[in-house]
């Protein structure tokens, strides 16, 4: 069978996610950089595969597919002992309740808070003019996970899941800038993160994505 083939560019937030959940299953995979900077994504032979014309889209043994939520569900699916789904009719429905919390309450101002530091680390831009206002908002929502996770180890229960990993890249560039992943009135959000970004997939991943043939 050929090796999963990540199309996208290592730099992105949406490549690690993707990236990390490949290293959090042991799946080998390569890596094929796409230079968005020179619009590679926007060209028609790419639109093909991705027609929103952004990364990642994957190639698993001619099996297409985009959108880096949905490519890690796929690659998890095929992976059910790892837990990072879970199963059990409550659990998952839990885990559903998890993944819409991150995609609805935290990337949109964590993205819009956290991207510009980013920007700023690659030396592509230098613009920091929405940082406030969404990290403002940020702070808001996270109170509501101090409220979740002093309850529980993760925000769908006592189990990592995707939902959390998920959380990584917009949590990582945020924190390049500021520390409110980490306050101490927020002791359950800061140990919840503190482990996530110790977790080896995670790390394997800071200096770009290092592509791996095999485990
Ligand atoms: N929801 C999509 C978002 C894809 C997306 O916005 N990708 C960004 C990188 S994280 C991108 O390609 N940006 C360049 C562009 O949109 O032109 C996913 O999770 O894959």
């Amino acid at each position: 069978m050929a090796i999963l083939k990540l199309y996208s560019s290592s730099v992105t937030a949406c490549t690690r996610r993707t990236a990390t959940v490949l290293h959090e299953l042991k799946i080998p995979f390569e890596l094929i950089e796409v230079d968005v900077l020179s619009g590679a994504h926007k060209t028609p032979e790419f639109l093909k595969f991705q027609p929103f014309g952004q990364v990642p889209y994957i190639d698993d043994d001619g099996f297409i597919l985009y959108e880096s939520r949905a490519i890690c569900r796929y690659v998890a699916a095929k992976h059910p002992r790892s837990g990072l789904i879970p199963t059990d009719p409550k659990a998952n429905a839990l885990f559903e309740q998890a993944t819409s919390i991150e995609l609805t309450n935290f990337e949109p101002s964590a993205g819009k808070a956290g991207l510009p530091f980013y920007l700023k680390k690659l030396g592509w831009r230098d613009d920091l003019t929405d940082v406030p206002a969404n990290l403002e908002i940020l702070d808001k929502k996270l109170d509501a996970y101090e409220a979740i996770l002093s309850k529980q180890r993760y925000l769908a229960g006592d189990t990592l899941t995707l939902a959390d990993l998920f959380h990584l890249p917009y949590a990582g560039f945020v924190s390049l800038g500021s520390d409110i992943m980490t306050r101490p009135n927020r002791p359950n959000v800061a140990r919840w993160y503190n482990e996530l970004v110790s977790r080896p997939a995670w790390l394997a991943y800071q200096d770009g994505v290092k592509t791996t043939t095999e485990y």
